[in-house]
């Protein structure tokens, strides 16, 4: 995606605002940067843009930036205190977006008028004068740190450090790979699975040829493996948990007859805007996992279920704020009443494929390992772990965790 420019100060403050709500909705109320930035004073496309740009560099390098201010300043300011806001979007700026001394601070003082006004000018021009961190070095949340090290070592959380400040590539599912394969060639991509194109340039998605007819999807390269474990004679598949749609579309696109299931009707609209654009076909199911019983069984379930999401820290940085040990056990618990019930709807010598974009082991192996514990007509078929710095040259992948279990026949 371009990378929005910062134009001049004055047309630059309403961009900051907006900001600034997103940041502070983020950091004190647990929200998503989508659900943060939904209902904002509406601004110019480009504003808004710059607005999404800076609260998301912001929330790249928390741990960084607070450093920084907490090395400027003779009291620690509070985490939610409003200068500290303030003074993380500006240095954020300053060292993501290159954005000169003088438009960061005209555009940082308006925020705070009437209020710690001096105080941020003071600290922000001790900070500009000093020597700013030039190689633009990640950090992650000490939790985090402290939990992947324990979980995956410090290659693992060395590599996470690395991408949380890269801005990721873009990966695109294809109908075909033959497809897959003619874009690369014709957009500069590179294929590093069946139909699977990467791109790092920074076009806008909805300008890329082959949009408006539907012939990809927008999808992470991690993202794909669950459906690519999906036995190629499966007749009835099942993308449990589908919304908005990106498995169920590869599902398709291999030419299983597939169905979607979802509890949530407004997730499911888009799934079959995406169904309608991409020209691909499935059964929508609007029910609960929890309380759905099939009138026949399927070949092969997917449940891809709910979980804190940690694998995609590169676009979404907030998730490692929000995924505190309650959180992660609060969906584990769920995770494994969720598999439980998609169990039962797999034919006897059929596949259960289960999924999580997350890089906690109490969300993927130690599901996995319990459910197998309670469940002896199942067996382990295969199991991947994706961990930062898989593919790290080619711009690296989303953490995430996936395993194909087969019921006895
Ligand atoms: C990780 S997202 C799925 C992403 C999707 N598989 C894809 O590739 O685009 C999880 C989905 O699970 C759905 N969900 C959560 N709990 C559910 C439940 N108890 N029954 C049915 N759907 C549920 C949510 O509405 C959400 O759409």
């Amino acid at each position: 995606m371009r990378q929005p420019q910062p134009r001049g100060p004055e047309a630059g403050v309403g961009a900051r605002r907006s900001a600034l709500r997103i940041l502070d909705r983020v950091v004190r109320s647990g929200q998503t940067m989508d659900s943060a930035a939904q209902g904002l004073q509406k601004l110019e496309p480009a504003d808004q843009a710059l607005a999404l740009a800076i609260a998301g560099e912001t929330l790249r390098r928390l741990p960084l930036l607070d450093r920084l201010i907490d090395g400027a300043t003779r009291q620690i300011l509070p985490d939610d205190a409003k200068a500290r806001m303030v003074l993380r979007l500006a240095l954020a700026q300053r060292i993501a977006l290159k954005v000169p001394d003088h438009a960061l601070v005209a555009t940082a003082l308006p925020l705070v008028e009437g209020g710690p006004r001096r105080l941020v000018h003071g600290v922000l021009g001790t900070l500009l004068r000093g020597a700013l961190p030039e190689a633009d070095e990640g950090a992650l949340p000490q939790a985090v740190e402290n939990r992947w090290t324990a979980a995956w070592g410090q290659q693992a959380v060395d590599a996470a450090r690395r991408a949380i400040v890269r801005r990721p590539p873009l990966d695109l599912s294809f109908r075909s790979h033959d497809e897959a394969l003619s874009f690369a060639g014709a957009e500069g991509g590179i294929s590093l699975a069946e139909r699977h194109v990467r791109l790092s340039d920074t076009r806008p998605v909805t300008g890329l040829p082959g949009f408006a007819e539907g012939r990809w999807w927008i999808q992470d390269l991690s993202s794909t493996l669950p459906a690519r474990m999906i036995p190629a004679d499966a007749f009835r598949v099942l993308d449990a948990c589908a919304a908005p749609g990106g498995k169920t579309l590869q599902i398709a696109a291999a030419g299983h007859r597939t169905f979607a299931l979802d509890r949530s009707e407004s997730r499911l609209a888009r799934l079959r805007a995406n169904l309608a654009r991409t020209g691909l076909q499935a059964q929508i199911v609007t029910e609960d996992v929890l309380g759905y019983n099939p009138d026949e069984p399927f070949d092969a379930v997917l449940l891809d279920a709910p979980c804190s999401a940690t694998g995609t820290f590169r676009r979404h940085p907030e998730v490692l704020l929000r995924a505190s040990d309650r959180i992660i056990a609060e969906s584990a618990e769920l995770q494994g009443r969720l598999l439980t019930a998609a169990a039962a709807w797999v034919r006897p010598g059929g596949s259960l494929v289960y999924a999580v974009c997350s890089l906690e082991p109490q969300e993927g192996e130690e599901i996995i390992a319990e459910f197998l514990r309670a469940s002896p007509d199942y067996s382990l078929a295969e199991q991947r772990r994706v961990l930062p710095g898989e593919v790290e040259e080619e711009g690296g992948m989303d953490g995430f965790f996936a395993a194909r279990l087969v019921r006895a026949g």
